[in-house]
């Protein structure tokens, strides 16, 4: 598969005289293949957007290789960038002006033909609403009309930065049949969110990025066994003497208040035939699998504890300061 976008030890270092110096990316490496929906995840802060934009020329990174579409950028970037549809700060819309006619004008100010509009109008369902104003249209549609914009040329690269933030959740669903379709037709789709679930039903390919740093990338179905403890939830009327039995079998389990969970079996028969065996009846078996927001929470180090307030990634730290933990969470990349 050729690589579509390809990033390599990007760095991005903001100075500001309030601020002080932010590194706001930090050794950064991405890799998007053709064909590929990539979910580019990160906490609030985590160096998303700056990496997009590094890459689409609007910021001048420190340092590190990016390359788009097979030409290097910003230098090259121009060659491509016909082929390259992408929505990374907000476009602002004239109220007044109905989707048609923007998208009319955004594509005589492109060299597009103008039968491409009512194409990308169908295409993110805006067809029976483009008479409207944009002003009285909802945040979901005015995403939508983004996308049609970022279509105009036909892509064959999409990038998106948070296309779902703010949608409620039948926004977030069009939104995903959005770019499942334009999938479909072979567009390579690279979006970023920190919606997790939704990632995980749209993106077949997934980046994890904290502080600036890359902490686990790969198919979202390796990257998600690579988690899998093969752990079980196991109901039965006598817990205690369960534990005691399971534990003489060498099997790992911890007690919760109204279950068990028993870690590292493969085969679930291995546990109901050892409580079986002694007469006592499992009344529920349930496997637990990863999700991707436990591992996201678990990599970017934002599993919310009670009583204390949710943590956003902050800047990277600078080579003097301390990286808790960075490098162990790197050990646990899962090769694409
Ligand atoms: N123009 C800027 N000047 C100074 N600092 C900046 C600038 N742009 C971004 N930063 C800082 O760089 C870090 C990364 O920001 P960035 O917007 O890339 O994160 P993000 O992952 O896109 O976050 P979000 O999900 O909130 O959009 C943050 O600490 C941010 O405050």
């Amino acid at each position: 598969m050729s690589a579509v976008i390809e990033i390599s030890g990007l760095r991005k270092t903001f100075h500001s005289l309030r601020q002080g110096r932010r590194v706001a990316v930090d050794g950064f490496d991405l890799l998007v293949e053709a064909g590929q929906v990539h979910g580019f995840l990160g906490p609030n802060g985590s160096g998303k957007t700056t990496t997009l934009r590094a890459l689409l020329g609007l910021v001048r990174a420190d340092g590190g290789r990016m390359r788009v579409l097979g030409a290097d950028s910003p230098e090259r970037l121009p060659e491509v960038a016909g082929r390259v549809g992408a929505i990374v700060e907000s476009p602002q819309f004239f109220g007044n002006f109905t989707a048609r006619r923007t998208l009319r004008l955004l594509a005589v100010a492109g060299g597009v033909p103008t039968s491409r509009v009512d194409e990308v109008l169908e295409q993110v369902g805006l067809l029976d609403r483009s008479e409207e104003r944009v002003k009285g249209y909802s945040l979901g549609m005015k995403q939508r009309l983004a996308v049609a914009s970022a279509l105009l040329k036909q892509p064959e690269l999409l990038i998106l930065d948070e296309p779902a933030n703010g949608l409620d959740p039948a926004g977030i669903r069009e939104m995903r049949d959005l770019m499942r379709s334009l999938s479909e037709a072979g567009v390579t789709v690279l979006l970023s969110s920190h919606i997790l679930a939704e990632i995980q039903l749209i993106c077949d390919h997934v980046t994890i990025i904290s502080r600036g740093r890359r902490v686990t990338h790969g198919r979202v179905d390796e990257v998600l066994a690579g988690f899998d403890q093969h752990e079980w939830q196991v109901r039965v009327a006598e817990p205690e003497r369960a534990v005691e039995l399971l534990g003489r079998a060498g099997l790992s389990v911890t007690a919760h208040p109204d279950h068990l969970v028993v870690a590292g079996v493969d085969d679930p028969e291995l546990i109901s035939r050892t409580l079986g065996e002694q007469g006592l009846w499992v009344r529920e078996l349930i496997p637990l699998r990863p999700d991707l927001e436990s591992v996201f929470l678990e990599l970017t180090g934002t599993t919310p504890h009670p009583m204390v307030p949710r943590q956003l990634d902050g800047p990277a730290a600078g080579p003097d300061d301390v990286v808790i933990d960075l490098d162990a969470r790197e050990n646990r990349e899962v090769d694409a």
